[in-house]
């Protein structure tokens, strides 16, 4: 059964940028970023997630929402393990498909063919099961005999369809997807669409970040609201939604979250 634990996770991203003081007065100026400290070694740092615990279990359909920079892509890049916390613990179990970051793991030089074998070969799967299935995926990818070619061939486009393929040859157990699916080819959106949805229904954990409310309605079970990398609630959809709007229909002056800035 797949489950995911955080205990106290913390990311913190230190700026380099020139003038730090100068840069930390924009970025406060700004109603989107994370809580900004210094640290240890007088850094500026953005706090992209704060001290979070939190535990997913089976059958947990989780929307993220929050203002821009609340950390939800943060959080998601966590979850698949494409950031490492730099404080506290997270334990995943379960095969985890991150539906973003999609051309992340392809071998340019190998081709569409062996992208799919490589993929399925690091979760597990039998070899002769991912023969049995080629052809769908291959089907879905209507890329033809580019499959057979190295893959910095490819269009960006074909890229695309190539990694969404890869990505979902394997059934999920804990399905990830950064504002539902972001294809801008409009047939493939749908076909994409429609392959997406029915790992939804199969996947023991789905987590969404989101600013499409009929997408969090449709697709989750609860919403997990973050502002500044921190939670603000948790709970059912409609609840989590009417606290949300009831916050942003409030917060007419201050830093735009109604979240307390960190101290200049
Ligand atoms: N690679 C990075 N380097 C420095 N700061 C970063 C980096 N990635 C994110 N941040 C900062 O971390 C905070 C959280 O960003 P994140 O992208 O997780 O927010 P988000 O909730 O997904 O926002 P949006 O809704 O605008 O996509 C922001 O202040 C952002 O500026």
């Amino acid at each position: 059964m797949a489950s995911i634990h955080l205990n106290d996770v913390s990311v913190d991203f230190v700026l380099y940028q020139g003038s730090a003081r100068s840069l930390k007065k924009t970025l406060l100026r700004s109603s989107t970023s994370g809580a900004l400290k210094h640290d240890a070694h007088h850094r500026i740092t953005v706090k992209a997630l704060n001290n979070l615990s939190l535990t997913l279990e089976h059958g947990d359909r989780i929307g993220l929402i929050g203002g821009n920079g609340a950390g939800k892509t943060t959080l998601l890049r966590v979850l698949a393990g494409v950031y490492e916390p730099t404080g506290g613990r997270i334990r995943v179990e379960g095969r985890v498909t991150p539906l973003f970051d999609l051309g992340l793991g392809l071998d340019m030089d190998a081709s569409g063919y062996d992208n799919i074998r490589m993929r399925a070969a690091y979760f597990g799967i039998d070899r002769d099961e991912i023969e049995r299935k080629m052809e769908d995926i291959a089907a879905f990818t209507e890329l033809g005999d580019y499959l057979d070619l190295p893959v910095r061939t490819y269009s960006a486009g074909m890229t695309l369809r190539l990694a969404f393929a890869a990505a979902t040859a394997v059934d999920p157990e804990i399905l990830l997807m950064d504002e539902w699916i972001a294809v801008s080819d409009v047939q493939f959106l749908e076909k994409a669409q429609r392959r997406a949805e029915g790992f939804v229904n199969r996947s023991s954990i789905m987590v969404v970040a989101s600013h499409v409310e009929s997408v969090l309605q449709r697709l989750c079970n609860k919403l997990l609201w973050l502002e500044r990398g921190s939670i603000v609630r948790i709970g059912p959809v409609d609840e989590v939604l009417a606290a949300y709007h009831n916050h942003t229909s409030h917060t007419v002056t201050g830093n735009g979250t109604g979240v307390a800035e960190s101290a200049p």
